[in-house]
């Protein structure tokens, strides 16, 4: 089987990028979907968590995201604790997701993460596909997705490699600039090279 990387930053139009690769019929296996799973309420992870983050688990028993986020994104250290707890328990995931499909016979699958590059996820892999968008779109894109005001979004870009430091290491980029349909032409592109590579 293929591994391919999706990889990008915060908002630059992953999600949007890998629905339309779904629709094409590609298989996506999505980090930030697993980064939720194994936190889920009964799991170690969040156990964890909830010990190394004290007030971070609700009156519900589920993570309080946004606190968990505010305290990480404001501080580096906070962060790669987080970090350290949750990335080996993603990455663990998301090989028994992939040996899962490969024993389904699926061709190839790709690897939806934010933080592919970051942590030297993407060596070894088949390609890497990027979603690119200039510095002051994403910014501007974060802040009314998330509502957030600019020192947010500004952490927030803070805790990820530069998306301009990320194009060195794509095989193929995206450049989301444009409309949806100026994009979606593109990942079809994208998506005849894999298919083309077997
Ligand atoms: C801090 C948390 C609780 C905030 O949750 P929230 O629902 O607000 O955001 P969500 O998980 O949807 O992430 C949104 C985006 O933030 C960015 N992001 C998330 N975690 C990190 C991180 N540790 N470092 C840098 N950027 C990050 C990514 O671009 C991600 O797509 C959550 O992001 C988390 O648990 N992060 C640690 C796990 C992780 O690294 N996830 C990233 C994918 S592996
Ligand atoms: N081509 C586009 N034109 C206009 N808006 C777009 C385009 N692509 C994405 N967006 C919007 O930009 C925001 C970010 O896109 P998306 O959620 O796909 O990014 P992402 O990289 O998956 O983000 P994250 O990693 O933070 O979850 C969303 O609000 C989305 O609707």
């Amino acid at each position: 089987m293929r591994i391919y990387g999706l990889t990008g930053g915060i908002a630059s139009g992953k999600s949007t990028v890998s629905q339309m690769l779904r629709e094409l019929g590609a298989h996506v296996l999505d980090a930030d979907a697993i980064a939720r799973e194994v936190v889920e309420p009964g799991t170690l992870g969040l156990a964890e968590v909830g010990a190394r983050f004290p007030g971070v688990i609700g009156p519900d028993g589920r993570l309080d995201r946004a606190k968990l986020g505010a305290r990480v994104f404001a501080d580096p250290a906070e962060r790669a604790a987080l970090n350290a707890l949750l990335h080996p328990r993603i990455r663990e995931a998301f090989l028994e997701k992939t040996q899962a499909l490969a024993a389904q016979g699926v061709a190839r699958v790709l690897y939806d993460a934010p933080l592919l590059i970051e942590n030297g996820l993407h060596v070894g892999l088949d390609g890497v596909v990027l979603v690119w968008v200039p510095r002051d779109l994403q910014k501007a894109r974060l802040k009314a997705r998330d509502g957030l005001e600019d020192t947010g979004a500004e952490a927030r870009l803070a805790a990820q490699l530069p998306l301009d430091a990320k194009r060195e290491h794509a095989t193929w980029i995206i450049d989301n600039t444009g409309d949806r349909e100026a994009t979606r032409a593109q990942v079809q592109e994208v998506w005849r090279a894999l298919l083309a590579r077997g």
